[in-house]
């Protein structure tokens, strides 16, 4: 054998080892992104007899496809029904393991289980102090602690029906409002003064407080604070499933958080500021006595909070609070002028029980069931949370039927699915409130065919309160005025999953007003 043959033989034969090396790593990887769910599934796979169906995704980045979208919870709901996975689908996003349910029974068993009573905390969510409230603190005693004291003295009954008054001025000034945006511009855009009247009654509620929302006010300083958290959590942001890209930040989400905080500190701290100074001065006025801040100012001992912990209370409470009311009103309205027979028939029950003299109350509403079923179909057809708005993590390793779920997994029930299913309602795809006249679905978390505030104990806590500001301000509204299209301009249902399920293109259409 030659000097040079020996060479080519053995350059061949290191080639040939470096190949079979990169192969086998290559299959390794293979074979561990090739299961169902995808990567992030990999370990757990030992433990389950039965595998959860799921994508494979792509090899690092998973279903993350799924996310990027503006309708994410069409495109689960088309994966669930692909791989025959309905009630339950496993899925990757990066190195996050995930499942999701779009079957009633299945996600009953999740959101009632104690295992999955914690929440998964987003980067943006934690930066923003929102671990120290009650949204996204873990389950436990602090969270227990909120819960009641919140169940207590913001969301009783007694509560909710002592701001009845500040509701219906609400919307009265919103009636109001629209009456000057027609004459001025010959058309209204809702969406905005649906923000304003929702963000005025949490403020009310919780500050004691309301706004006007001229240029330059205080009011629009805090519409600002307040669209800026929602946009920062409802960013799908890399480090939450990408830890090693996590420290670089690249869409500069920690940097806004913090800069927000900094904000959302000094325009609740002067609130707090200010409350503390009445009690000082012996000066509590009687509008003050009693909102939210005051009763987080009275605990005592063990339940005492500090002013970091209150200030995230309070601002998540803002913030759960405004989005979900103001959003799913522009749906309800979007399909009041789209359904003109529909709007003609609740007006003429408000007309029956209310007259067109006097305002609707409170007391109204139970004697309105066409109205309330026109609610319950809209959070069916647009539910504000259509993957439920925010997921549940599993504490322990858990079974689901046959299937094994470890602890730490993500959980999501995609409701959006569940009240689309054919094989759960009749004619899914049609708007009829009819259907919850003959059929009083309770819709507060006990038939999960139908629970737009979740279930559990997680489940939201504040959907009476929800529903008694969206009743209310639909009745005076629908009252007040015929809603109808503007000339040439249908109206858009796309839809976009923000942190809400908002509607792609807003609401903007025409309003009569009715006989007074
Ligand atoms: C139409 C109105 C509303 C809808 C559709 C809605 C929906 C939801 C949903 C789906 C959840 C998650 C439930 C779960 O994980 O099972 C939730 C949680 C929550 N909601 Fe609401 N919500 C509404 C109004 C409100 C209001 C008015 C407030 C307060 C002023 C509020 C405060 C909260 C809070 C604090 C949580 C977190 C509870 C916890 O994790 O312990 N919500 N909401």
């Amino acid at each position: 054998m030659t000097p040079e043959y020996h060479l080519l033989f053995l350059h061949s034969s290191l080639l040939s080892l470096e190949t079979f090396f990169w192969g086998l790593i290559f299959i390794a990887v293979f074979a561990f992104w090739l299961v169902p769910g995808g990567l992030a599934w990999t370990r757990s796979r030992s433990k389950a007899p039965f595998a959860i169906p799921g994508p494979t995704g792509f090899p690092l980045t998973g279903s993350l496809g799924a996310f990027t979208g503006s309708a994410p919870h069409r495109a689960l709901a088309k994966l669930a029904q692909s791989f025959n996975a309905k009630p339950l689908m496993a899925f990757s996003v990066g190195l996050t393991r995930f499942v999701i349910s779009s079957d009633p029974e299945t996600a009953k068993e999740i959101l009632n289980s104690s295992a999955f009573a914690n929440r998964p905390i987003k980067e943006s969510a934690y930066e923003l102090l929102f671990h120290r409230a009650m949204g996204f603190a873990p389950y436990g005693t602090y969270w227990r602690n909120l819960r009641r004291i919140s169940a207590t003295h913001l969301f009783s009954p007694k509560r909710i029906a002592g701001f009845e008054s500040f509701r219906r001025e609400m919307g009265f000034k919103m009636v109001e409002n629209a009456k000057y945006l027609m004459l001025k511009n010959g058309e209204v855009e809702i969406k905005r003064l649906l923000h304003f009247g929702s963000l005025n009654n949490v403020m009310m509620t919780v500050f004691g407080k309301s706004y006007d929302f001229e240029e330059g006010g205080d009011g629009m300083g805090l519409e600002e604070l307040v669209n800026e958290g929602y946009e920062l959590l409802g960013t799908f942001n890399w480090s939450d499933h990408f830890p090693l890209v996590g420290w670089l930040d690249l869409q500069g989400v920690r940097k806004r958080c913090r800069c927000l905080v900094q904000k959302v500190n000094v325009f609740v701290g002067k609130i707090i500021e200010e409350h503390k100074l009445k009690r000082v001065n012996g000066a509590l006025s009687d509008s003050s006595v009693g909102d939210f801040v005051d009763v987080l100012l009275d605990l005592e001992k063990d339940d005492k909070l500090s002013d970091s912990d209150m200030i995230a209370v309070l601002w998540d409470t803002i913030f759960r609070g405004t989005d979900t009311v103001a959003v799913l009103l522009e749906w309800i309205l979007a399909r009041m002028v789209l359904h003109q027979d529909i709007q003609s028939k609740v007006q003429a029950d408000i007309d029956a029980v209310v007259g067109n003299s006097s305002l609707v109350s409170d007391s109204d509403i139970i004697n309105l069931p066409y109205l309330q079923a026109i609610v319950k179909e809209t959070l069916r057809m647009h539910p504000p949370g259509p993957l439920l708005s925010w997921a549940r993590l599993s504490t322990r390793d858990f079974h689901v039927g046959y299937y094994f779920v470890p602890a730490g997994t993500t959980a999501m029930i995609n409701m959006w699915a569940i009240t689309h299913d054919d094989t759960v309602w009749a004619e899914a795809d049609k708007f009829k409130p009819e259907r919850f006249v003959d059929d009083d679905v309770s819709i507060m978390g006990s038939d999960l065919r139908l629970a737009p505030f979740g279930a559990g104990r997680r489940v939201c806590p504040g959907k009476a309160m929800g529903l008694a500001t969206v009743h209310l301000l639909l009745a005076q509204l629908l009252q007040s005025f015929r809603w109808i299209p503007c000339v040439g301009c249908d109206v858009d249902l796309t839809e976009c999953l923000k942190l809400s399920m908002e509607m792609k293109n807003p609401l903007v259409c025409r309003v009569v007003p009715r006989a007074a």
